[in-house]
């Protein structure tokens, strides 16, 4: 099976497909609440386009994947963004595609970094590692078709060292 390299996970690199969520890839930081936090604003921005569409938050309790992992498969979400954070410290993977014919590329996503894939971005579903993990999702909502799926024409395995 032809092997996929796995990148880390940096702002510039994920930039064609979405955000990094994640303090280091703010463009704002500032003090609030009397100097006791800090806001990293606006790292990414939440779509919900199509009738009856709004933003929700949700929690997604993924189990770890077995290794080695195949990427088979990539979806697509037309009538909204999709983020995913997650809520511990451990690793997980992300893989994006400009089409399901075109190269995937794939990122570790590491301490507590997480992402936002923009609408319509083509990538493979949740890939926690290590152990089940939480993540809060942030995504649309409502009615209507908003999960486009496709089939590779041949698997990629990840290169994880
Ligand atoms: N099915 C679901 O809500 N999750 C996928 O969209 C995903 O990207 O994991
Ligand atoms: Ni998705």
């Amino acid at each position: 099976m032809r092997r996929l390299p796995v990148e880390e996970l940096t702002p510039e690199a994920f930039a064609p497909f979405g955000e990094v969520i994640a303090p280091g890839a703010a463009r704002e930081v500032w003090s609030i609440n009397a100097g006791s936090a800090r806001r990293f604003h606006a790292l990414a921005r939440a779509e919900a386009v199509g009738e009856g569409g709004e933003v929700g938050i949700s929690l997604f309790r993924a189990e770890p994947c077995a290794l080695p992992i195949s990427i088979a498969m990539l979806e697509r979400h037309p009538l909204g963004s999709q983020a995913f954070v997650p809520l511990g410290p451990r690793p997980w993977l992300v893989v994006v595609a400009a089409s399901p014919e075109a190269t995937p590329r794939a990122f570790l996503a590491r301490e507590g970094a997480g992402v936002n894939y923009r609408r319509g971005t083509w990538h493979h579903t949740l890939l926690a590692l290590e152990a089940t993990s939480d993540f809060l999702v942030v995504d649309r909502i409502g009615p209507g078709h908003n999960c486009d799926e496709a089939t590779l024409a041949e698997p990629w395995e990840l290169a994880l060292d």
